[in-house]
């Protein structure tokens, strides 16, 4: 496992203060008027935040860039791709819990974070759509992409599309991998304990080989089992599958080769056909039993329809995932990628933070703007800092001022040219045809002279 290198940045255990409750106000309340609308047009009320912007929130990608690293150190493409894979999988894990809406950026924010292996830059490129720009650099590797997520109410769930491709580049293998991340889906709004869910397939091209690594992200729809699973493979150039991916994006990722995952599936089959025949053999007995018993079944109606609740699939009655399952988990002979950190103990009282989180707004004794760190930073936004006090109120005026300046500032600049991101500029990707925006290398040379402070 790719566990070396990784002296974690802790500059406090803890925010300043603990997250005030939430109820008070019901996320239904918020959301019933917009069943179908897009979400990131809507003001919300500052109690639904958390105190970091979406930036921010962007490099939590990184958390685990040792992986990545360690991906970069392998000598043949199928190790890199397996650890590539991991990465992926590991960029995911503090979604968990995670159900604050982190702070809209403003249009030319950015947030920089620099840690022992690699450094990161993000920017708000564009406003309506939302698309935030990311660059992280390293000796081993760049990362890169820009993420504008489409956000959704269905009337039951919210539904999130982050659309836009990242890519990961090893310079020393002149290799280029490009995918895009699942869908995410906060479950309950009208009842019950919210809760989030990551679906959908990730398909990770490494374009210099043409090797391919599928993750399916598994709804918990069907069987409980799934719940937060990951299953996989790394193929070749020819589809042939080398390798058999698995785990959960709340705790780990493993592989195994594939003649361990067909024996495996054997196995598995095995038992289900035995289970088979001995439900059949029970079916056959509790009909005889329920025959003796008809007399009875009337009055005990009401009672068999509640035992029928214990049938639906996923979710007991609040909606709720019914257990995160094992089963199957363990693979012979197989290898650990990624293994997921703990969340500090006190995690559900800040946000339901991860450590890496938790260090987001530190203000590092180094950092002065305007000469060492850039006016415009995420960490300078005094609603975020309000909210990371516990002042609400404070939190709420000031959103609601900077979200006025934003309008006021665009329907000024209409008029003039002066528009356009400052450390990104739009362009082709090649590899997936499509846009991108590409970092214009020169965030860290710290001449920030010529830019305004914006909150
Ligand atoms: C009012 C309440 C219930 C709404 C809360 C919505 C929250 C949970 C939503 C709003 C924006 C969402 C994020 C948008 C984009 C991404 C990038 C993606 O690669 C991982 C998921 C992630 C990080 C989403 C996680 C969930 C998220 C933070």
């Amino acid at each position: 496992m790719a566990e070396s290198a990784d002296n974690e940045y802790i500059a406090r255990r803890e925010l300043p203060a603990p997250m005030l409750s939430r109820k008070k106000i019901s996320v239904w309340s918020v959301l019933k008027n917009c069943i179908g609308k897009d979400l990131s047009k809507i003001t919300m009320p500052v109690e639904l935040n958390e105190p970091l912007s979406f930036l921010q929130r962007i490099c939590e990608y990184m958390e685990y860039a040792n992986v990545l690293t360690y991906a970069a150190h392998q000598d043949n493409p199928v190790d890199r791709m397996k650890y590539v894979a991991a990465f992926a999988v590991s960029a995911l894990a503090s979604n968990l819990d995670r159900l604050g809406k982190p702070f809209n950026p403003i249009l030319g924010e950015t947030y920089e974070l620099q840690r022992e292996n690699y450094r990161i830059v993000c920017e708000q490129v564009s406003h309506h759509p939302p698309i935030s720009a990311f660059h992280a650099e390293s000796n081993d590797f760049n990362f890169y992409g820009s993420i504008n997520p489409k956000i959704k109410f269905s009337g039951k769930n919210v539904e999130i599309r982050p659309t836009g491709v990242v890519t990961v580049e090893f310079p020393k293998w002149n290799e280029t991998y490009t995918w895009s991340n699942v869908n995410c889906c906060v479950h309950n709004i009208i009842v019950g304990k919210l809760w989030i869910e990551q679906y959908g397939t990730i398909e990770i091209t490494n374009h210099a080989t043409g090797h391919v690594a599928t993750l399916t992200f598994k709804s918990s729809g069907l069987s409980d089992k799934d719940l937060y699973r990951v299953e996989g493979f790394v193929k070749d150039e020819n589809q042939q599958k080398l390798l058999f991916l698995y785990g959960k994006w709340t705790k780990f990722l493993k592989c195994c080769s594939m003649e361990d995952y067909e024996e495996h599936l054997q196995q598995e089959k095995k038992i289900e056909e035995e289970k088979h025949c001995n439900s059949t053999h029970n079916a056959a007995q509790g009909k005889m039993f329920s025959k003796l018993n008809s007399f009875k079944l009337d009055s005990f109606r009401s009672l068999s329809l509640q035992e029928d609740k214990e049938f639906t699939p996923n979710e007991t009655n609040d909606g709720l995932p019914r257990s995160d399952s094992d089963i199957s988990l363990n693979l012979p002979n197989s290898i650990l990628l990624w293994r997921c950190k703990p969340r500090p103990a006190n995690s559900s009282e800040y946000y339901h933070f991860t450590n890496f989180a938790l260090q987001l707004n530190v203000m590092e004794s180094n950092m002065k703007p305007p000469d060492t760190l850039c006016p415009t930073d995420a960490r300078l936004r005094p609603d975020i800092l309000c909210l990371e006090q516990g002042d609400l109120d404070g939190a709420s005026r000031e959103k609601a001022r900077l979200e006025k300046q934003q309008r006021d500032y665009r329907k000024q600049e209409k008029n003039s040219d002066e528009l356009g991101p400052r450390w990104f500029k739009k362009a082709y990707n090649p590899y997936t045809k499509s846009e991108a925006w590409i970092y214009n290398g020169n965030y860290w040379d710290r001449n920030y002279k010529n830019v305004n402070a914006i909150f």
